[in-house]
């Protein structure tokens, strides 16, 4: 006899780079016997119900969240509150929460008195993406492999921080357990940081036209190219996540910005030993990351097959 899904009735709310993947990696391990999808985006919905990504689609949240045992939400994180407050009313008692979004605390404070208290509120965010959005740039192993962080709430039961924890692990994450806090400190420097600096280097060297002209096109192709990746990145999800982790980001901004001062100086001062130093620390910290199975050795993106392709 076949085993029994994991959860009778799945929504995902927001069908677009990540609501794709995971939709798709539920469809892969048949994790559900009954998959909802729903989008704002007239086209988004279409172009997902054409993919076969879902069983029933509406363009409505409420409509969507009817009788799901798991609800996530998988829009940038500014629309959380007006979907919160539109599927309130719908939720069934006993149902999950949890959502995807590259912020935590935020989270917590948009949703947690909007939601009924017969739900368990479990925010969570997958540690992998890509640059790309939209539904048909999903894929199911987008998470393979890759730490999926879940920040329940005091309130939230054990019983479904274990099926949640068990959801992320059947579609291919690690599953890690941290205070929303503590997630938003440390992704604002590992991702959150790192994305304001590939903005900004693409949008100085665009702003020196005068000096890089078409060559920054042209000799593109080594770290420059990397950073336009991370700067192709969607526009209405990072600005979001940089007006939603304000304080950790300032934060780790400072904390970078005075490295960097110290860096200036290594070089005014022809400081070779200071700079051997940090570039030889940094090297090695790669060396971990891939000994750690977290990334390929690969001259390019270790995903360079799904996310590297031109529009
Ligand atoms: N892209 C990444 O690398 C990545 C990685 C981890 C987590 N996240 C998080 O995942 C979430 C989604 O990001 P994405 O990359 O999938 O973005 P995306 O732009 O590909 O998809 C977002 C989808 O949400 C829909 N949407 C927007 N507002 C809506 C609303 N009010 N109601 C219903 N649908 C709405 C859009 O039409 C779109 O289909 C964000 O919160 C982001 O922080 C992204
Ligand atoms: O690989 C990328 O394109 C990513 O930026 C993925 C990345 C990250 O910074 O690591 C981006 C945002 C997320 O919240 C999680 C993952």
């Amino acid at each position: 006899m076949a085993e029994k899904p994991l959860f009778d009735r799945i929504a995902i709310i927001g069908i677009g780079l990540i609501g794709s993947s995971i939709a798709r990696a539920i469809l892969r391990g048949n994790l559900t016997d009954e998959l909802v999808i729903s989008d704002r985006s007239p086209q988004h919905l279409s172009e997902a119900e054409k993919l076969e990504l879902g069983h029933a689609f509406h363009a409505n949240p409420s409509d969507a969240v009817k009788d799901a045992d798991l609800v996530i939400l998988c829009t940038p994180v500014g629309t959380y509150r007006e979907i919160g407050e539109q599927i309130a009313a719908g939720l069934k008692a006993g149902a999950i929460v949890s959502d995807v979004g590259s912020v935590k605390e935020h989270v917590v404070n948009a949703l947690q008195d909007v939601l009924p208290a017969h739900v368990d509120f479990i925010p969570g965010h997958p540690i992998s993406g890509t640059e790309k959005s939209g539904p048909k740039h999903g894929f199911a192993e987008l998470f393979d492999q890759r730490f999926c962080i879940l920040t329940p709430t005091e309130d939230a039961s054990q019983s479904a921080i274990d099926r949640l924890k068990a959801f992320w692990e059947a579609i291919g994450s690690d599953v890690e357990i941290m205070d929303a806090k503590h997630h938003d400190l440390v992704l604002a420097i590992t991702s959150h940081v790192p994305h304001l600096i590939a903005y900004n280097i693409v949008g100085t060297a665009d702003d020196l036209e005068s000096v890089t002209k078409s060559e920054v096109i042209k000799f593109s192709a080594g770290g420059f190219r990397d950073f336009t990746r991370i700067a192709a990145s969607d526009p209405i999800m990072w600005r979001d996540v940089f007006l939603t982790n304000r304080d950790a980001v300032l934060e780790m901004l400072g904390r970078f910005l005075e490295d960097l001062s110290m860096l200036q100086r290594a070089v005014r001062d022809s400081d070779g030993e200071m700079l051997e130093g940090l570039f030889t620390r940094t090297r090695n910290i790669r060396r971990s990351i891939i000994d750690a199975g977290q990334e390929t050795d690969a001259p390019d993106f270790g995903r360079k097959h799904h996310s590297d392709k031109a529009e």
